[in-house]
């Protein structure tokens, strides 16, 4: 049986009730998972309360401000794990940004300053986040990131961010190679095109969307919660010989030449 009870789990990347974070978020707490919920803060504090209202009734027992481009920010946030908690068991990694302007037209128009953004915030985050988990996941561990088709084959407009997710699917390799010895598995969800904040900076992404509704397997796209349920077995003792892996939760979709 899938059971999280006793494992502490923290989750990066709700922004609000559409977030991929959001159903992974509800499907750990619903294992019995005790949850840190880290949101990226603003200037005027919006997000940090859209973010406490949403989260609420999942009883976090951390909730942190976490921009993973602040360092003192990923060293607080750890710190108070350390203090408050005995061990960090799962880390979820659900976050990236590219500029809008780099996702649509030529990639090779893309700025140094955007592709240094897109890779950092997307990807090199994952190394920094997993490197701060890491002494603290002395009972092993999971750490579960997400990523996309884009990141394997040439999806329009996808652009800097496929480049980020190719970095980031690596990263889960490396990771997961160095981390094995100490029981911490590292793992991606490959997620179909879910709309979000995010993936609405996408160009074209309901023609994105519309396409794979026509052509997966299942004929239909995914959702947050079958994306949280995913997440929630890799976490789980029930997924506990798998790492360095990249999973499909995408209705089939990848299979498909045509
Ligand atoms: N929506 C899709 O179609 C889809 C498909 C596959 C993979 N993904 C991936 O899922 C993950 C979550 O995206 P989503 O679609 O749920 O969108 P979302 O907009 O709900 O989530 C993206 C999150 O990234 C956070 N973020 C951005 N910059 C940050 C920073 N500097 N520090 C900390 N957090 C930051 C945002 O606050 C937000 O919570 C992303 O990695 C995305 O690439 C999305």
């Amino acid at each position: 049986m899938l059971d999280l009870t006793g494992k502490n789990a923290l989750v990066t990347g709700i922004a609000n009730n559409r977030s991929i974070a959001w159903g992974i978020a509800q499907q750990l707490h619903k294992a019995g998972a005790n949850l840190g919920i880290t949101y990226l803060p603003d200037e005027r504090g919006r997000m940090e309360t859209k973010v406490a209202d949403l989260v609420a009734p999942l009883n976090p027992s951390l909730f942190l401000p976490c921009d993973v481009q602040n360092e003192a920010q990923i060293q607080s946030t750890f710190q108070a794990i350390a203090e408050k908690w005995e061990k960090l068991d799962i880390l979820i990694h659900c976050l990236a940004f590219a500029n809008k302007d780099d996702l649509s037209g030529d990639i090779s128009g893309t700025s140094r300053s955007g592709y240094a953004k897109a890779l950092d915030i997307s990807a090199y985050s994952l190394l920094q986040l997993s490197g701060a988990a890491k002494p603290l996941m002395t009972a092993g561990g999971s750490i579960v990131t997400l990523t996309y088709l884009g990141g394997v084959r040439v999806i329009p407009n996808y652009n800097v961010m496929g480049i980020a997710k190719a970095a980031l699917e690596m990263s889960v390799r490396y990771l997961a190679s160095e981390m094995g010895p100490q029981n911490i598995r590292v793992n991606a969800i490959s997620a179909g095109p879910i709309r979000t904040l995010a993936s609405s900076a996408v160009g074209g992404i309901l023609d994105m969307i519309h396409h794979v509704e026509q052509v997966a397997p299942l004929r239909r796209t995914v959702t947050q919660t079958e994306v949280g349920n995913t997440a929630a077995f890799l976490c789980s003792d029930l997924a506990s010989g798998i790492t360095g892996q990249v999973i499909y939760v995408d209705a089939g979709y990848e299979i498909m030449g045509m």
